[in-house]
């Protein structure tokens, strides 16, 4: 689907040094694909993420779409393709989860009907109908970022491409496991290709195709890893916990 080929990435840090952050980095995405991303703490993955959003183009190197072999950006962010899903919920208090949904297809001027659809098929795929009155304050932690997916999907309605920044970090271990099986459930109804940052193994094991293991900085592929175990993913397995020990080693 698309190939990130970053030569480097540099910030200026406030002491006017150079901060090589990215340097050789490479990786292909495929359709439908489920990448995580994990690394040492300050590697550079939300750097990563932040470039794929397109909230980032300053950097020499560069994303290719294919089969077109096309500039990335025009194919995926002109057309807000991207959906973007941060660590903390970002939600609008003020407005109630239909009206969080809403907001992103008001501005882009979809009709009413269009509109009506759009949030009664994602309140539907996240099971939270009911709840479609309630202010931000008024739901948990868990149930917000499930809206903070639906918003993603509906300012995106052909998005086909989801980047997620450690979205569950801040839910606890039980909300946590039950909203990675929802994400797997709207990954594959959705059809979607999803390009995740974690740093809890257990949840990369649980959820990816592939995961992507970076060194330290300047942040480079240390090591590839193919998950093959069919979904549903039994935490308690044999072959699951030989994945999660060998990708902590590569971790340390
Ligand atoms: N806007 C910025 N300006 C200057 N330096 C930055 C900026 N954003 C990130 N950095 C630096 O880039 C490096 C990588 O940061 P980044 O947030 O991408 O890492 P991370 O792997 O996501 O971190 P963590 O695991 O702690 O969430 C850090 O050294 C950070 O200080």
């Amino acid at each position: 689907m698309f190939k990130f080929g970053i030569n480097s990435k540099k910030f200026i840090t406030p002491e006017k040094t150079e901060n090589l952050v990215l340097k050789n980095l490479e990786f292909n995405v495929t359709e439908n694909d489920f990448v995580s991303i994990i690394g040492p703490s300050g590697c550079g993955k939300t750097t990563i993420l932040r470039i794929l959003a397109g909230f980032d183009k300053d950097f020499d190197g560069s994303l290719e779409y294919s089969p077109k072999s096309d500039n990335y950006y025009e194919n995926f962010e002109s057309l807000g393709k991207i959906g973007y899903i941060p660590q903390e919920f970002s939600l609008f208090p003020w407005l109630n989860i239909e009206k969080n949904i809403r907001f992103g297809l008001n501005i882009k001027n979809i009709s009413k009907e269009d509109q009506d659809e759009t949030v009664e098929r994602l309140l539907d795929l996240v099971g939270m109908n009911e709840f479609r009155k309630y202010l931000p304050h008024e739901i948990s932690g868990g149930m917000k970022q499930k809206i903070a997916i639906c918003r993603a999907l509906a300012i995106n309605p052909t998005s086909k491409l989801i980047v997620m920044d450690e979205p569950f970090s801040a839910l606890d271990a039980q909300t946590r496991n039950s909203l990675q099986e929802d994400l797997l459930e709207i990954w594959r109804k959705q059809k979607l290709t999803i390009v995740f940052v974690t740093h809890n193994i257990d949840e990369a094991t649980f959820l990816s195709k592939r995961v992507l293991v970076l060194t330290k900085l300047p942040a480079k592929v240390l090591k590839e890893f193919n998950i093959e175990i069919p979904h549903p993913r039994d935490r308690t397995s044999l072959e699951f916990n030989k994945i999660r020990k060998d990708l902590l080693g590569y971790l340390n």
